[in-house]
């Protein structure tokens, strides 16, 4: 070996749930400078798909799943990195030019920077480059008024992009960059629907400062490092904050408020369209603002072998997109991950089993809710 590798920058992509990161990460990670990236996801789910939407080649692509990157794998971030830096100093991978880690639409994203910034063997290999928060301009201004996590992530940024501009009226806008200046004076605000929001626009920010952000930033810091400490007095030297321990204090749970529900679906057997149609519009309407987020790959009937993908953030629904075949053609079943608030499981999934042909005696069957939705239990119109 050669010396010490230079240090790799580790740019943070954040952002609420379905604010539109991992479309902006494809589309970054189509520019040629950033071919010598690692890309690592976290997902907030029993059930994977982000990798799967990643356009990347997948060997660039880590997934951490099963928990939240502020909270269950922050230990497994550290020991991905540290992992990263054995194999890039042993030869096993090229040297990498970069490292994105895109967390979770509920991540709070101090702990996070806290664990790149603080961790001593991180910081001897790898260096911050900078936090970019993606914020939705048609859910967003809502969104950082009701979620703490979307407003720190705002105020943590270093720089700020507005997707889904073309969906939004211009005074939504407007209304939204005049929150995000006063949440965060210094980050510059790209228009995410522009060629402005590329590589350049959004990386090398430069060491990252604490200090230059508004005051609140330099006290999660702070907070966060205390909590750190005192993680590290009970760990005995680990890392390891995802094991149970019963002294982790900022473990995740209540982080993130406990009416908020992770599940997923899955099924094996090709969905009719009109039933899938039915069932995402009895859901949204039905209970839209308690559906935080949606992701789905589903089997067709009408063509298996193209499976659709289905994105909801709580009323709005993308256009589905049809994918040209199975990104794993070994796993074609429909899965489905659903982060609710205050929006019990068995409802969605009683909704979805009497639409998939799995009747049950005690529950209206498809056509019943078709008639009549309001014999679905719990809904309100
Ligand atoms: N029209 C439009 N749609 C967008 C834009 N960005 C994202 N979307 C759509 O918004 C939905 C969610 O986008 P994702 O990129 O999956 O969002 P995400 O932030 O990675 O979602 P999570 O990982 O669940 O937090 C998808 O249907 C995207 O196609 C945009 O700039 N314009």
């Amino acid at each position: 070996m050669n010396g010490p590798l230079p240090l790799v920058p580790v740019s943070i992509l954040t952002g609420f749930l379905g604010a539109g990161k991992t479309t902006l990460l494809n589309r970054l990670l189509k520019d040629p400078a950033l071919a010598d990236t690692a890309v690592i996801i976290n997902e907030f789910g029993d059930v994977s798909i982000d990798h799967l939407l990643v356009e990347a080649s997948s060997d660039g692509v880590i997934e951490l799943s099963d928990g939240c990157l502020c909270c269950t794998v922050r230990g497994e971030l550290v020991d991905t990195l540290a992992d990263l830096m054995d194999r890039m100093q042993t030869g096993r991978i090229k040297p990498l030019k970069r490292v994105v880690i895109e967390t979770t639409g509920l991540a709070d994203p101090a702990p996070v920077l806290q664990s790149v910034l603080g961790n001593p063997i991180i910081a001897q290999n790898f260096r911050l480059d900078g936090v970019v928060t993606v914020v939705d301009a048609v859910n967003g201004e809502q969104t950082i008024g009701n979620h703490v996590e979307a407003l720190k992530q705002v105020a943590v940024a270093d720089r700020l992009v507005i997707s889904k501009t073309g969906l939004a009226k211009g005074e939504q806008i407007e209304a939204l960059k005049a929150q995000l200046s006063e949440l965060n004076p210094r980050a510059p605000i790209i228009d995410g629907d522009t060629d402005e929001a590329g590589r350049a626009a959004l990386f090398d920010c430069g060491l990252y400062d604490a200090s230059t952000k508004v005051a609140d930033v330099g006290r999660w810091l702070q907070d966060e490092a205390g909590a750190e400490r005192h993680d590290h007095d009970h760990d005995h030297g680990h890392h390891h904050d995802h094991e149970d321990h019963g002294h982790h204090h900022h473990h995740d749970v209540n982080r993130h408020g406990t009416d908020i529900r992770s599940f997923s679906i899955v099924h094996d057997r090709p969905i009719a369209p009109m039933a899938l149609e039915i069932f995402i519009d009895l859901l949204r309407s039905a209970h839209g603002e308690k559906l935080l987020r949606m992701k789905a790959i589903v089997s067709m009937a009408d063509n298996p072998e193209r499976p659709v993908v289905l994105h909801g953030v709580q009323t709005v629904f993308h256009r589905p997109e049809r994918l040209a075949a199975w990104p794993d053609p070994a796993d074609r079943r429909t899965r489905m991950v659903l982060i609710t608030k205050g929006l019990e499981e068995t409802f969605v999934r009683d909704l979805f089993d009497a639409f998939t042909g799995k009747p049950r005696v005690d529950r209206p069957d498809a056509q019943a809710l078709a008639d009549n939705p309001l014999v679905v239990p719990g809904m309100r119109f």
